[in-house]
Protein backbone atom coordinates (compact mmCIF):
# COMPACT_ATOMS: atom_id res chain seq x y z
CA UNK A 1 0.00 0.00 0.00
CA UNK A 2 1.10 3.33 -0.81
CA UNK A 3 1.76 6.13 2.34
CA UNK A 4 -1.37 7.82 1.88
CA UNK A 5 -3.33 4.75 2.01
CA UNK A 6 -1.98 3.61 4.94
CA UNK A 7 -2.25 6.97 6.64
CA UNK A 8 -6.20 6.66 5.45
CA UNK A 9 -6.81 3.06 6.66
CA UNK A 10 -4.90 3.87 10.04
CA UNK A 11 -6.83 7.27 10.21
CA UNK A 12 -10.16 5.37 9.54
CA UNK A 13 -9.25 2.58 12.02
CA UNK A 14 -9.09 5.23 14.89
CA UNK A 15 -12.93 6.48 14.50
CA UNK A 16 -14.24 3.43 13.01
CA UNK A 17 -15.99 2.03 16.30
CA UNK A 18 -17.51 5.74 16.44
CA UNK A 19 -19.33 5.56 13.61
CA UNK A 20 -22.64 4.58 12.95
CA UNK A 21 -22.54 0.98 12.10
CA UNK A 22 -25.17 -1.58 10.68
CA UNK A 23 -27.13 -1.44 13.90
CA UNK A 24 -27.62 2.04 13.96
CA UNK A 25 -28.53 2.50 10.56
CA UNK A 26 -31.29 -0.60 11.39
CA UNK A 27 -32.22 0.87 14.93
CA UNK A 28 -32.62 4.43 13.33
CA UNK A 29 -35.42 2.52 10.79
CA UNK A 30 -37.11 0.63 12.88
CA UNK A 31 -37.42 4.42 15.38
CA UNK A 32 -39.33 5.74 11.93
CA UNK A 33 -41.42 2.80 11.64
CA UNK A 34 -42.46 3.05 15.57
CA UNK A 35 -43.45 6.38 14.70
CA UNK A 36 -45.52 5.71 11.89
CA UNK A 37 -47.61 3.42 13.27
CA UNK A 38 -47.83 4.73 17.31
CA UNK A 39 -48.52 8.12 15.87
CA UNK A 40 -50.44 7.24 12.54
CA UNK A 41 -47.65 9.30 10.53
CA UNK A 42 -47.60 9.21 6.62
CA UNK A 43 -44.13 8.10 4.86
CA UNK A 44 -44.34 10.99 2.59
CA UNK A 45 -44.57 13.78 5.96
CA UNK A 46 -41.93 11.70 7.64
CA UNK A 47 -39.53 11.63 4.54
CA UNK A 48 -39.61 15.81 4.18
CA UNK A 49 -39.08 16.34 8.51
CA UNK A 50 -42.55 16.96 9.41
CA UNK A 51 -45.47 14.89 11.20
CA UNK A 52 -48.60 15.03 9.66
CA UNK A 53 -51.42 12.00 10.86
CA UNK A 54 -53.87 10.23 8.59
CA UNK A 55 -57.05 8.92 9.51
CA UNK A 56 -58.98 7.46 6.72
CA UNK A 57 -58.40 9.82 3.45
CA UNK A 58 -57.67 12.75 5.66
CA UNK A 59 -54.40 14.40 6.70
CA UNK A 60 -53.78 16.80 9.69
CA UNK A 61 -50.44 18.37 10.50
CA UNK A 62 -49.24 17.55 14.12
CA UNK A 63 -45.86 19.23 14.38
CA UNK A 64 -43.62 21.03 11.98
CA UNK A 65 -40.09 21.42 13.06
CA UNK A 66 -38.71 25.37 12.43
CA UNK A 67 -36.27 23.63 10.04
CA UNK A 68 -36.85 20.93 7.96
CA UNK A 69 -34.70 18.01 7.98
CA UNK A 70 -35.75 15.37 5.04
CA UNK A 71 -34.59 12.44 3.94
CA UNK A 72 -33.11 11.65 0.49
CA UNK A 73 -34.26 8.85 -2.16
CA UNK A 74 -31.41 6.89 -0.51
CA UNK A 75 -32.40 7.23 3.30
CA UNK A 76 -35.81 6.27 2.38
CA UNK A 77 -34.68 2.98 0.25
CA UNK A 78 -32.81 2.30 3.41
CA UNK A 79 -35.18 2.23 5.75
CA UNK A 80 -37.38 0.41 3.45
CA UNK A 81 -34.61 -2.13 2.71
CA UNK A 82 -34.30 -3.08 6.99
CA UNK A 83 -38.23 -3.94 6.54
CA UNK A 84 -37.61 -5.99 3.41
CA UNK A 85 -35.00 -8.31 5.10
CA UNK A 86 -37.63 -8.73 7.74
CA UNK A 87 -39.91 -9.84 5.57
CA UNK A 88 -42.43 -6.74 6.42
CA UNK A 89 -43.97 -5.89 3.75
CA UNK A 90 -46.05 -3.69 5.44
CA UNK A 91 -43.62 -1.03 6.49
CA UNK A 92 -41.32 -1.69 3.30
CA UNK A 93 -43.70 -1.12 0.30
CA UNK A 94 -44.45 3.06 1.58
CA UNK A 95 -40.66 3.11 2.01
CA UNK A 96 -39.55 2.34 -0.98
CA UNK A 97 -42.68 3.84 -2.47
CA UNK A 98 -41.10 7.22 -1.18
CA UNK A 99 -37.78 6.10 -2.44
CA UNK A 100 -39.07 5.15 -6.17
CA UNK A 101 -40.75 8.35 -6.20
CA UNK A 102 -37.87 10.47 -5.09
CA UNK A 103 -35.03 8.72 -7.14
CA UNK A 104 -37.56 9.47 -10.26
CA UNK A 105 -37.82 12.81 -9.56
CA UNK A 106 -33.77 12.91 -9.62
CA UNK A 107 -33.25 10.89 -12.18
CA UNK A 108 -29.42 11.33 -13.79
CA UNK A 109 -28.48 13.06 -10.98
CA UNK A 110 -25.62 11.33 -9.23
CA UNK A 111 -25.04 11.61 -5.45
CA UNK A 112 -21.88 10.33 -4.23
CA UNK A 113 -23.49 9.41 -0.99
CA UNK A 114 -26.22 6.87 -2.80
CA UNK A 115 -25.80 3.42 -1.99
CA UNK A 116 -29.22 2.39 -4.18
CA UNK A 117 -30.44 3.69 -7.32
CA UNK A 118 -33.47 3.80 -8.45
CA UNK A 119 -33.50 0.41 -10.11
CA UNK A 120 -32.74 -1.29 -6.84
CA UNK A 121 -35.70 0.47 -5.63
CA UNK A 122 -37.90 -0.28 -8.52
CA UNK A 123 -36.62 -3.77 -7.64
CA UNK A 124 -37.11 -4.54 -4.19
CA UNK A 125 -40.68 -2.69 -4.71
CA UNK A 126 -42.14 -4.67 -7.45
CA UNK A 127 -40.99 -7.85 -5.18
CA UNK A 128 -42.51 -6.39 -1.98
CA UNK A 129 -45.51 -5.55 -3.88
CA UNK A 130 -45.44 -9.33 -4.98
CA UNK A 131 -44.96 -10.93 -1.94
CA UNK A 132 -48.05 -8.79 -0.57
CA UNK A 133 -50.00 -10.03 -3.32
CA UNK A 134 -50.50 -7.20 -5.58
CA UNK A 135 -48.66 -8.52 -8.71
CA UNK A 136 -50.05 -5.95 -11.14
CA UNK A 137 -47.79 -3.22 -9.32
CA UNK A 138 -45.70 -6.12 -9.17
CA UNK A 139 -45.54 -5.91 -12.98
CA UNK A 140 -45.70 -2.53 -13.49
CA UNK A 141 -42.58 -1.86 -11.71
CA UNK A 142 -40.68 -4.91 -13.18
CA UNK A 143 -41.81 -3.36 -16.49
CA UNK A 144 -40.04 0.38 -15.48
CA UNK A 145 -37.07 -1.20 -14.12
CA UNK A 146 -36.42 -2.74 -17.68
CA UNK A 147 -36.79 0.77 -19.42
CA UNK A 148 -33.35 1.36 -17.84
CA UNK A 149 -31.92 -2.26 -17.45
CA UNK A 150 -33.55 -3.95 -20.36
CA UNK A 151 -30.47 -6.71 -20.44
CA UNK A 152 -31.49 -7.91 -17.21
CA UNK A 153 -32.54 -11.86 -17.35
CA UNK A 154 -34.22 -12.15 -13.77
CA UNK A 155 -36.48 -9.23 -14.39
CA UNK A 156 -37.46 -10.52 -17.70
CA UNK A 157 -38.47 -13.73 -16.14
CA UNK A 158 -40.41 -12.03 -13.55
CA UNK A 159 -42.17 -9.61 -16.24
CA UNK A 160 -43.27 -13.17 -17.99
CA UNK A 161 -44.32 -14.80 -14.87
CA UNK A 162 -46.59 -11.93 -13.73
CA UNK A 163 -48.11 -11.67 -16.72
CA UNK A 164 -48.63 -15.40 -16.99
CA UNK A 165 -49.83 -15.44 -13.56
CA UNK A 166 -52.46 -12.32 -14.30
CA UNK A 167 -53.74 -14.12 -17.91
CA UNK A 168 -53.99 -17.27 -15.90
CA UNK A 169 -56.28 -15.32 -12.82
CA UNK A 170 -57.33 -11.57 -14.01
CA UNK A 171 -58.49 -11.08 -10.74
CA UNK A 172 -55.32 -10.10 -9.92
CA UNK A 173 -54.99 -7.01 -11.87
CA UNK A 174 -57.39 -5.29 -8.48
CA UNK A 175 -56.51 -7.68 -6.04
CA UNK A 176 -55.32 -4.83 -3.55
CA UNK A 177 -53.88 -7.43 -1.18
CA UNK A 178 -54.74 -5.69 2.77
CA UNK A 179 -50.80 -6.21 4.37
CA UNK A 180 -51.45 -6.35 8.14
CA UNK A 181 -48.97 -4.94 10.07
CA UNK A 182 -46.61 -7.55 11.73
CA UNK A 183 -48.25 -8.89 14.74
CA UNK A 184 -47.13 -8.61 18.28
CA UNK A 185 -48.44 -10.76 21.05
CA UNK A 186 -50.76 -8.41 22.78
CA UNK A 187 -53.09 -6.48 20.40
CA UNK A 188 -55.44 -5.32 23.00
CA UNK A 189 -52.79 -3.92 25.04
CA UNK A 190 -50.99 -2.29 21.83
CA UNK A 191 -54.08 -0.70 21.03
CA UNK A 192 -54.75 0.61 24.19
CA UNK A 193 -51.25 2.06 24.44
CA UNK A 194 -51.30 3.33 20.64
CA UNK A 195 -54.62 5.12 21.77
CA UNK A 196 -53.31 7.13 24.63
CA UNK A 197 -49.92 7.69 23.06
CA UNK A 198 -51.96 9.93 20.33
CA UNK A 199 -54.01 11.50 22.83
CA UNK A 200 -52.22 14.65 24.54
CA UNK A 201 -53.65 15.41 27.76
CA UNK A 202 -55.39 12.54 28.26
CA UNK A 203 -55.68 12.07 31.90
CA UNK A 204 -59.44 12.19 32.92
CA UNK A 205 -60.98 15.21 34.33
CA UNK A 206 -61.37 14.13 38.05
CA UNK A 207 -61.94 17.64 39.84
CA UNK A 208 -65.05 16.67 40.84
CA UNK A 209 -64.13 13.23 42.75
CA UNK A 210 -63.55 14.00 46.34
CA UNK A 211 -61.13 11.47 46.97
CA UNK A 212 -58.75 12.76 44.29
CA UNK A 213 -57.51 16.18 45.77
CA UNK A 214 -54.35 18.13 46.13
CA UNK A 215 -52.68 19.47 49.45
CA UNK A 216 -49.20 20.86 50.09
CA UNK A 217 -47.78 17.56 51.54
CA UNK A 218 -45.87 17.79 54.62
CA UNK A 219 -46.21 14.52 55.70
CA UNK A 220 -45.89 15.52 58.96
CA UNK A 221 -41.95 15.99 58.06
CA UNK A 222 -39.64 18.39 59.79
CA UNK A 223 -37.88 18.26 56.56
CA UNK A 224 -40.93 19.65 54.63
CA UNK A 225 -42.46 22.01 56.83
CA UNK A 226 -40.69 24.79 55.46
CA UNK A 227 -40.83 24.15 52.08
CA UNK A 228 -44.74 21.45 51.52
CA UNK A 229 -44.53 19.86 47.81
CA UNK A 230 -47.92 20.54 45.81
CA UNK A 231 -49.39 16.77 46.24
CA UNK A 232 -51.58 15.53 43.81
CA UNK A 233 -53.65 12.16 44.08
CA UNK A 234 -54.20 11.12 40.45
CA UNK A 235 -55.63 7.53 41.69
CA UNK A 236 -56.70 5.32 44.01
CA UNK A 237 -56.43 1.53 42.90
CA UNK A 238 -53.64 1.65 42.13
CA UNK A 239 -52.63 4.60 44.37
CA UNK A 240 -50.90 7.41 41.96
CA UNK A 241 -49.55 10.16 43.45
CA UNK A 242 -47.56 13.27 41.48
CA UNK A 243 -45.24 15.62 43.24
CA UNK A 244 -45.52 19.06 41.63
CA UNK A 245 -41.58 20.91 40.89
CA UNK A 246 -40.05 17.94 42.72
CA UNK A 247 -36.81 19.04 41.47
CA UNK A 248 -36.43 23.08 40.01
CA UNK A 249 -34.77 22.81 36.83
CA UNK A 250 -31.54 23.57 38.27
CA UNK A 251 -31.57 20.00 39.86
CA UNK A 252 -32.78 18.14 37.24
CA UNK A 253 -29.69 19.92 34.73
CA UNK A 254 -27.07 18.50 37.63
CA UNK A 255 -28.69 14.99 37.89
CA UNK A 256 -28.35 14.82 33.73
CA UNK A 257 -25.22 16.44 33.80
CA UNK A 258 -23.94 13.62 36.13
CA UNK A 259 -25.53 10.86 34.63
CA UNK A 260 -24.19 11.77 30.55
CA UNK A 261 -20.85 10.00 30.95
CA UNK A 262 -22.31 6.91 32.41
CA UNK A 263 -25.19 6.28 29.66
CA UNK A 264 -25.55 3.13 28.52
CA UNK A 265 -28.26 0.96 26.03
CA UNK A 266 -30.65 -0.02 28.58
CA UNK A 267 -31.77 -3.50 29.31
CA UNK A 268 -34.31 -5.30 31.44
CA UNK A 269 -34.80 -8.21 33.58
CA UNK A 270 -35.48 -11.69 30.92
CA UNK A 271 -35.12 -14.58 32.95
CA UNK A 272 -31.95 -14.39 35.25
CA UNK A 273 -30.25 -12.07 32.85
CA UNK A 274 -30.71 -8.71 31.80
CA UNK A 275 -31.11 -8.09 27.96
CA UNK A 276 -31.13 -5.47 25.54
CA UNK A 277 -34.22 -5.36 24.27
CA UNK A 278 -36.67 -3.70 21.23
CA UNK A 279 -39.83 -2.86 23.86
CA UNK A 280 -37.34 -0.38 25.77
CA UNK A 281 -34.90 1.56 23.48
CA UNK A 282 -32.82 4.28 25.90
CA UNK A 283 -29.82 4.89 27.62
CA UNK A 284 -29.72 4.81 31.25
CA UNK A 285 -26.95 5.18 33.93
CA UNK A 286 -27.07 4.28 37.81
CA UNK A 287 -26.03 7.54 40.28
CA UNK A 288 -24.78 6.41 43.59
CA UNK A 289 -25.59 8.79 46.72
CA UNK A 290 -21.10 9.25 46.82
CA UNK A 291 -21.53 10.56 43.14
CA UNK A 292 -22.94 13.94 44.51
CA UNK A 293 -24.80 15.63 47.64
CA UNK A 294 -28.02 16.07 45.54
CA UNK A 295 -28.54 12.61 45.25
CA UNK A 296 -27.97 12.59 49.70
CA UNK A 297 -30.87 15.38 48.83
CA UNK A 298 -32.91 13.95 46.68
CA UNK A 299 -33.56 10.75 48.93
CA UNK A 300 -34.31 12.83 51.79
CA UNK A 301 -36.48 14.27 49.54
CA UNK A 302 -37.74 10.80 48.59
CA UNK A 303 -37.79 9.78 52.80
CA UNK A 304 -39.45 12.26 53.49
CA UNK A 305 -42.61 12.35 51.23
CA UNK A 306 -43.47 8.99 50.88
CA UNK A 307 -42.23 7.84 54.69
CA UNK A 308 -40.30 4.86 53.27
CA UNK A 309 -36.84 3.71 54.00
CA UNK A 310 -35.00 4.91 50.70
CA UNK A 311 -31.25 3.82 52.52
CA UNK A 312 -29.50 1.09 50.28
CA UNK A 313 -30.03 -1.74 49.91
CA UNK A 314 -34.15 -1.06 50.50
CA UNK A 315 -33.63 1.10 47.75
CA UNK A 316 -32.09 1.23 44.37
CA UNK A 317 -29.87 3.27 42.96
CA UNK A 318 -30.89 6.51 41.27
CA UNK A 319 -31.45 5.30 37.37
CA UNK A 320 -31.52 8.17 34.70
CA UNK A 321 -33.08 7.50 31.58
CA UNK A 322 -32.30 9.05 28.64
CA UNK A 323 -34.79 8.82 25.32
CA UNK A 324 -33.85 9.85 21.78
CA UNK A 325 -35.88 10.00 18.89
CA UNK A 326 -38.33 7.15 18.25
CA UNK A 327 -37.11 5.89 22.13
CA UNK A 328 -39.81 4.09 24.13
CA UNK A 329 -41.03 1.59 26.57
CA UNK A 330 -43.56 -0.50 25.62
CA UNK A 331 -46.13 -1.28 28.34
CA UNK A 332 -44.18 -3.49 31.09
CA UNK A 333 -44.72 -3.67 35.12
CA UNK A 334 -41.30 -2.27 37.65
CA UNK A 335 -42.15 -4.93 39.86
CA UNK A 336 -40.40 -8.59 38.93
CA UNK A 337 -43.17 -11.09 38.27
CA UNK A 338 -40.79 -14.47 38.10
CA UNK A 339 -38.89 -15.42 41.09
CA UNK A 340 -35.55 -16.10 39.23
CA UNK A 341 -35.53 -12.40 37.98
CA UNK A 342 -32.18 -10.70 38.80
CA UNK A 343 -34.20 -7.65 40.79
CA UNK A 344 -33.91 -10.30 43.78
CA UNK A 345 -30.18 -10.12 43.92
CA UNK A 346 -30.61 -7.48 46.23
CA UNK A 347 -32.61 -9.67 48.92
CA UNK A 348 -34.94 -6.85 49.49
CA UNK A 349 -37.61 -8.57 48.37
CA UNK A 350 -39.63 -6.98 44.95
CA UNK A 351 -40.06 -3.58 44.24
CA UNK A 352 -42.99 -2.08 46.42
CA UNK A 353 -43.14 1.42 44.75
CA UNK A 354 -41.58 3.62 42.17
CA UNK A 355 -40.99 7.31 42.27
CA UNK A 356 -40.48 7.92 39.13
CA UNK A 357 -38.55 12.05 38.86
CA UNK A 358 -39.26 14.33 35.50
CA UNK A 359 -39.49 17.27 36.85
CA UNK A 360 -42.65 16.16 38.59
CA UNK A 361 -42.56 12.97 40.40
CA UNK A 362 -44.91 9.79 40.23
CA UNK A 363 -45.28 7.36 43.09
CA UNK A 364 -47.27 4.43 42.97
CA UNK A 365 -47.34 0.88 44.80
CA UNK A 366 -46.29 -1.51 42.25
CA UNK A 367 -47.09 -4.28 45.26
CA UNK A 368 -50.87 -5.01 47.29
CA UNK A 369 -50.37 -4.62 51.21
CA UNK A 370 -50.07 -8.77 50.24
CA UNK A 371 -47.19 -8.44 48.62
CA UNK A 372 -48.71 -9.40 45.15
CA UNK A 373 -48.38 -7.85 42.14
CA UNK A 374 -50.63 -5.32 41.14
CA UNK A 375 -51.47 -5.84 37.32
CA UNK A 376 -53.13 -2.48 37.11
CA UNK A 377 -49.62 -1.05 37.48
CA UNK A 378 -48.84 -1.78 33.71
CA UNK A 379 -47.46 1.33 32.23
CA UNK A 380 -44.75 2.96 29.65
CA UNK A 381 -43.25 5.46 28.24
CA UNK A 382 -44.46 6.37 24.74
CA UNK A 383 -41.99 6.96 21.58
CA UNK A 384 -40.62 10.10 21.49
CA UNK A 385 -41.46 12.82 18.53
CA UNK A 386 -39.42 15.60 19.05
CA UNK A 387 -35.96 16.64 20.81
CA UNK A 388 -35.30 14.37 23.83
CA UNK A 389 -36.66 13.09 27.07
CA UNK A 390 -35.06 12.29 30.65
CA UNK A 391 -36.58 10.66 33.54
CA UNK A 392 -34.91 9.30 37.08
CA UNK A 393 -36.54 6.34 38.91
CA UNK A 394 -35.84 5.71 42.17
CA UNK A 395 -37.36 2.16 42.96
CA UNK A 396 -37.99 0.97 46.83
CA UNK A 397 -38.21 -2.20 47.69
CA UNK A 398 -40.50 -4.24 50.33
CA UNK A 399 -38.07 -4.85 53.33
CA UNK A 400 -37.21 -2.51 55.30
CA UNK A 401 -40.90 -0.80 54.89
CA UNK A 402 -42.61 -2.97 57.11
CA UNK A 403 -43.46 -0.81 59.47
CA UNK A 404 -44.13 2.27 56.95
CA UNK A 405 -46.83 0.16 55.09
CA UNK A 406 -47.66 -2.57 57.35
CA UNK A 407 -48.69 -5.30 55.47
CA UNK A 408 -52.60 -6.94 54.75
CA UNK A 409 -53.37 -10.26 53.57
CA UNK A 410 -56.61 -9.19 51.74
CA UNK A 411 -55.72 -9.05 48.30
CA UNK A 412 -57.57 -5.97 47.30
CA UNK A 413 -55.13 -3.47 49.95
O1 LIG B 1 -40.21 6.90 30.42
C1 LIG B 1 -41.28 6.76 31.00
O2 LIG B 1 -42.16 7.62 30.90
C2 LIG B 1 -41.53 5.53 31.79
C3 LIG B 1 -40.27 4.90 32.29
C4 LIG B 1 -40.51 3.64 33.02
O3 LIG B 1 -41.62 3.19 33.16
C5 LIG B 1 -39.38 2.90 33.60
O4 LIG B 1 -38.23 3.34 33.42
O5 LIG B 1 -39.62 1.87 34.23
FE1 LIG C 1 -41.61 1.50 34.43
Amino acid sequence: MKGNEVALKDGYEKVEQDLPAFEDLEGAARALMRLQDVYMLNVKGLARGVFQRVTGSAVTDLYSPRRLFSLTADDCFQVGKVAYDMGDYYHAIPWLEEAVSLFRGSYGEWKTEDEASLEDALDHLAFAYFQAGNVSCALSLSREFLLYSPDNKRMSRNVLKYEKLLAESPTRVVSEAVIQRPNVPHLQTRDTYEGLCQTLGSQPTHYQIPSLYCSYETNSSPYLLLQPIRKEVIHLEPYVVLYHDFVNDLEAQKIRGLAEPWLQRSVVASGEKQLPVEYRISKSAWLKDTVDPLLVTLDHRIGALTGLDVQPPYAEYLQVVNYGIGGHYEPHFDHATSPTSPLYRMKSGNRVATFMIYNAALFWWNLHRSGEGDGDTLHAGCPVLVGDKWVANKWIHEYGQEFRRPCSSSPED
